[in-house]
């Protein structure tokens, strides 16, 4: 395909999106009815249609467009971000249509945008986000409009380092480590071919966003402690844990949804790790933990940029679900902890609501917890956002 006929591509997918069909399902069945559409073709629609759904706000108001159709958001992302690439628009063949005089007139730079809108977040989170975030708001905004990078933990229950960069060199993926975080790995070259290659199959090095791997570090899970995975979803951190502890000592991982650890054996089997996958009733019978990670459900907020629709689809409701969630999950990790043992509490959330307040709201409720290690990371320093914070459990 020519790169006009992608962006025509990515039009009449986000036209679907823009009903509400979710961006996944519709990319899927676009790659099963147009299979004239080689690999590099669907990666690259893929980037454009993810690209507008991150900037859906502001790429709207820059193509000054009454309403919202896929081809209205191109035509904003492109004059945001790549306004010589308009020129491709040019009607010829599967190219979309030049942007005629109407459409022309009505481009407008993003001066004078609502901050919402020119950040790309929902209205009724700004106040919020601005309390979360003071002057580092808009830095932080922009930085969630870029695409994440692919980051990998290498996997030291089966390499260090310099073996997982040869590991990788030999699939053909270049990678560098990231400052900040020790066994942190950025791919900064053939992406696409990390799972069919050796270094992944071999549980060299897990996927994982250097962040993510930061909070699971600062855990600090001993070798031969008992230590809970209380909201181990796919396993991320789990493994994390497993391999931060050498080996040694009892982990356990749970999750509300345990369809959502279906993968974790495998996973944890190719990495070399014991984990004890737990039913609900066993976190109780497996108790006293000296450590219990709570890396709560939250609003992704510091991860949006992996998954643009969470940010749209998010409402004031489902932050008052969450932060009772939160506060319950908290509750069952102090009932499973030993005296003198720890909880680390994390989200991958920018927002005060789900991290400050909600370790405040805990300590309030149990005197004699005291606050230990509390660290925030913003996106792009050096992942997604993250907030940890350690629990002292008397
Ligand atoms: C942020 S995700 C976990 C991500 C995972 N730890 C990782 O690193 O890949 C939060 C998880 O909490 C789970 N969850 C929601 N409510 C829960 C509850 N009451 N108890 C335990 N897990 C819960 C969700 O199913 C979800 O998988």
């Amino acid at each position: 395909m020519i790169p006009a006929a992608r962006l025509s591509a990515a039009m009449e997918i986000l036209d679907e999106i823009v009903e509400g069909a979710p961006a996944e399902r519709v990319l899927t069945r676009w790659g099963r009815e147009n299979r004239f559409a080689g690999s590099k073709d669907r990666a690259a629609i893929r980037d454009h249609v993810y690209d507008a759904l991150r900037r859906r706000r502001s790429a709207l108001w820059r193509s000054g467009a009454a309403a919202e159709t896929g081809r209205a958001l191109i035509l904003g992302l492109l004059l945001e971000t790549d306004p010589a690439a308009l020129e491709l628009l040019t009607g010829a063949g599967h190219a979309p249509a030049p942007p005629d005089a109407d459409e022309r007139a009505a481009f407008r730079c993003l001066d004078g945008a609502p901050p919402p809108v020119a950040g790309d977040y929902p209205d009724f989170l700004h106040d919020e986000l601005a309390r979360s975030l003071g002057p580092a708001l808009p830095e932080v905004a922009a930085a969630l409009k870029d695409r994440a990078p692919v980051d990998l933990r290498v996997n030291r229950l089966k390499a260090g380092d310099d073996a997982a960069l040869a590991a990788l060199a030999a699939d053909g993926i270049a990678a560098a480590p990231v400052d900040g975080v020790p066994g942190a790995l950025r791919v900064t070259g053939n992406p696409r071919r990390l799972t069919g290659g050796r270094a992944y199959r071999d549980g060299l090095v897990e996927l994982q966003d250097a962040a993510s791997q930061a909070v699971a570090l600062l855990a600090r899970p001993g070798p031969g402690e008992a230590v809970l995975d209380l909201c181990a979803g796919g396993g991320g951190k789990t493994l994390a844990l497993a391999a931060a502890m050498g080996g040694q000592g009892r982990l356990v991982a749970f999750d509300a949804n345990p369809r959502r650890m279906r993968d974790l054996p495998v996973r944890a089997g190719r990495a070399g790790a014991r984990i004890r996958v737990a039913a609900d009733a066993e976190v109780e019978a497996l108790a006293p933990y000296d450590l219990v990670m709570v890396d709560a459900p939250c609003s992704g907020s510091g991860a949006w940029r992996r998954d643009p629709a969470q940010k749209w689809n998010l409402r004031p409701a489902d932050l008052d679900r969450l932060a009772a969630v939160q506060a319950q999950v908290l509750a069952r990790a102090r009932a499973v902890v030993r005296p003198g043992g720890r909880i680390a509490y994390a989200t991958c959330s920018l927002l005060a609501e789900e991290n400050e307040d909600r370790v405040a709201a805990f300590l309030a409720r149990n005197p004699g917890c005291a606050k230990g290690t509390e660290r925030r990371w913003l996106p792009g320093a050096p992942g997604d956002g993250f907030y940890f914070c350690e629990i002292i459990v008397p």
